[in-house]
């Protein structure tokens, strides 16, 4: 008899704004954006086995596979429930390693999730985000699975209706580190809190510039590459949206059809800039 198995896509996120509000008494810092899904996903396989192993057949060549994030969920589903059963998994990589698109998160999220059902450990929804919680601040929203104005460090969210839009991705050939962003001396940390309907009311007439990414600024100095790809774009495609997602390096432009974007990728291609990752996606 052959093993269960189960198949799931993770997908990326684009932060459409993204703005400080205010800092914890730890450091953190508290955000209100909008958390938009998109059709650029890495592949995850799982199949339930009676060992008690986790195994990563095919760890990342830049990721142990004990600090994968796949890993790292799998064991702490596994020690939190109890569950007696192991897995082995297989990881389609396909988005780009701390890109602040939140493949990571999303991995972990996915694991959550599909091991939740392979291994009949019957958490709900909130309990699984407690747990992804742990594992980063994105995991939450991934495991909410719709687009969403995510508050506080990630972990609260409502649903966000955002018109469909097609998505030109472009990923500068910089790491970014979220924490040296984040604890830069002139990051504006007091952007005005908005509301749920302000943002809904903007993007349901179609404003999807509302807003801004208060890391991008810092971003854009500390790594000119990211501000050189921003400005290309932004010369490629002056009406719209242009901006960073999350803590870099990947910027993003929006269009209302797949060819204006697919000739814009075909116009940054030309352009010469490097990159170490593009996709033309649609939201979802
Ligand atoms: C800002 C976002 C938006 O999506 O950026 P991306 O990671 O997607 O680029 C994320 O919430 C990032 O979450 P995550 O990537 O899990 O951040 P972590 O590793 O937990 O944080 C790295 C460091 O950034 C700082 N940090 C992070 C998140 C936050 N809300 N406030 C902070 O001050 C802290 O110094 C922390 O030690
Ligand atoms: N499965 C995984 N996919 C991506 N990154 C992972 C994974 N497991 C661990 N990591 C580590 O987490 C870091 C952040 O991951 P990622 O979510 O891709 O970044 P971001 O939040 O900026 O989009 C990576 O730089 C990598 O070191």
């Amino acid at each position: 008899m052959s093993l269960p198995q189960l198949s799931v896509h993770a997908p990326a996120k684009l932060n459409l704004f993204l703005h400080i509000v205010g800092r914890r008494t730890d450091g953190y810092h508290l955000l209100q954006s909008a958390f938009q899904l998109i059709d650029w996903c890495d592949d995850l396989q799982f199949t339930r086995t009676t060992d008690g192993v986790i195994t990563l057949l095919n760890p990342q060549p830049s990721v142990p596979a004990e600090q994968d994030l796949v890993v790292r969920a799998a064991r702490l589903l596994q020690q939190h429930t109890g569950c007696a059963y192991g897995a082995q998994i297989h990881l389609e990589k396909r988005l780009p390693l701390g890109g602040g698109v939140g493949g990571g998160s999303s991995d972990a999220a996915a694991t959550l999730s599909a091991l939740n059902q392979l291994w009949q450990t019957g958490l709900s929804v909130p309990q699984l985000q407690a747990l992804g919680v742990q594992l980063g601040a994105d995991v939450p929203f991934f495991l909410f699975g719709q687009n969403a104005l995510v508050e506080g460090i990630g972990e609260q969210m409502q649903a966000l209706m955002i018109p469909p839009r097609w998505y030109l991705v472009w990923v500068p050939p910089v790491h970014v580190p979220t924490a040296t962003i984040f604890t830069a001396p002139d990051l504006v940390r007091n952007t005005p809190g908005i509301t749920l309907s302000q943002v809904q009311f903007a993007y349901m007439t179609n404003k999807l510039i509302f807003g801004r990414n208060d890391l991008q600024a810092i971003a854009e100095k500390q790594f000119p590459e990211i501000s050189a790809a921003l400005a290309t774009l932004r010369h490629i495609q002056p009406n719209g949206l242009v901006r960073m997602s999350g803590s870099g390096a990947t910027i993003f432009a929006e269009f209302e059809h797949e060819e204006v974007a697919q000739a814009a990728l075909q116009a940054m291609l030309r352009s010469g800039l490097p990159q170490r990752g593009y996709a033309v996606v649609r939201g979802r």
